[in-house]
């Protein structure tokens, strides 16, 4: 609607959030350039709960041990569980550091933080697969999960980077259920200098984003960053409303949306295999973004995640803040992890 408005009359409607150009320049959200100590002492403090759990759980485990022994190795167990680690990656974390003590590789208990490092990168590194937006493909980004778990803060966060780097950017308020999220996506738009397109709470999710995706072709722009309401992965008929999103938007491209990726909150640990499995199944996620690790000592829920579903996990976010949405990048994650500082 607001793109025929704009074939017609060359401008926008009075209000409209869609004209970047409008923009003061001074809001322009960027990524700072002091990477990469700045950012990763940021991801090892938003890591810091987490650190202080699973490394610092294994320092007291061996402290003043001699061997490695099989109350030892119980212990270690119960510490990965209780760090959210999950029963598979838990059990491949034990199946090697076992195998190493039975091969007598491994013996001093020093050692075994080490050894935990390892495997977690072993777990971690398959599911490490960056995506970037294509110049001038208009591809669609879809962003689903239950309510709070931060899609619309994610997006936002997206779009500053993305446009940071150069891409032209179009975000769709699919979310029209939360009377806030337009606005607090539309202040995203702002701050990143990024159009928005927007229709009233209450308005059909689908017809929003196909408008939008109307638009980004139109404007010959990279990427739609399409928001959509929060939902329980239990609710059937939500989840029907996504693959209604899906099929609508295949009218205008078959290909779109070319992405779907399901936004987790860190602090939901196991429940989020659940949510990760139902919106696989329903839609078929090409990606995963784990939010609010900094909120948690469970970090160990991203090896959970990339041990139980091979979904690759894009981004994680580690503060509010825009550069703390981190790409995944299992080395510098499991560093902040065990607190080894890259500089
Ligand atoms: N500490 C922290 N807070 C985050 C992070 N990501 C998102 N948040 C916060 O989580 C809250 C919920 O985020 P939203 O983006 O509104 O969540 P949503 O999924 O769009 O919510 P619904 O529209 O209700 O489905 C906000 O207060 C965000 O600032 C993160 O990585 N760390």
């Amino acid at each position: 609607m607001v793109f025929d408005w704009f074939k017609r009359n060359k401008s926008l409607p009075a209000g409209e959030t869609f004209a970047e150009e409008a923009l003061p320049p001074a809001t322009v959200a960027t990524i700072p350039e002091d990477a990469p100590k700045g950012l990763f002492s940021r991801l090892r403090q938003g890591l810091a709960r987490s650190r202080e759990q699973l490394a610092g759980g294994v320092g007291r485990l061996v402290l003043g041990k001699k061997v490695i022994d099989a109350d030892l190795l119980e212990d270690l167990e119960a510490l990965l569980l209780q760090a959210d680690l999950g029963s598979a990656a838990t059990r491949e974390v034990m199946d090697s550091v076992t195998e190493r003590v039975r091969r007598k590789e491994l013996t001093d208990p020093a050692a075994l933080q080490a050894a935990l490092r390892e495997s977690l990168l072993d777990i971690l590194r398959p599911r490490a697969q960056p995506w970037s937006p294509e110049k001038g493909h208009s591809q669609v980004l879809l962003m689903v999960g239950i309510n709070g778990a931060g899609k619309t803060t994610t997006i936002g966060k997206l779009a500053a980077r993305w446009k940071a780097e150069g891409f032209t950017v179009v975000l769709a308020a699919g979310d029209t259920f939360r009377a806030a999220a337009v606005e607090q996506l539309q202040g995203w738009g702002r701050r990143a200098q990024v159009p928005v397109v927007a229709q009233g709470t209450g308005a059909d999710s689908a017809s929003v984003i196909f408008d939008a995706l109307t638009t980004t072709r139109a404007r010959g722009n990279d990427l739609l960053i399409a928001d959509t309401a929060g939902r329980l992965h239990t609710q059937g008929h939500l989840m029907e409303e996504l693959k209604k999103i899906r099929r609508v938007l295949g009218k205008q491209d078959p290909e779109a949306p070319q992405q779907i990726w399901l936004v987790l909150d860190a602090g939901t640990g196991q429940n989020a295999l659940n949510q990760a499995r139902q919106f696989h199944d329903a839609v078929g996620l090409t990606g995963i973004c784990i939010t609010k690790l900094d909120g948690t000592a469970k970090g160990g829920v991203v090896a959970a995640i990339a041990k139980a579903l091979p979904i690759p996990i894009r981004y994680i976010g580690v503060g509010e803040q825009v550069e703390d949405l981190r790409p995944f990048d299992p080395e510098s994650f499991v560093d902040a992890l065990f607190a080894e500082s890259k500089s």
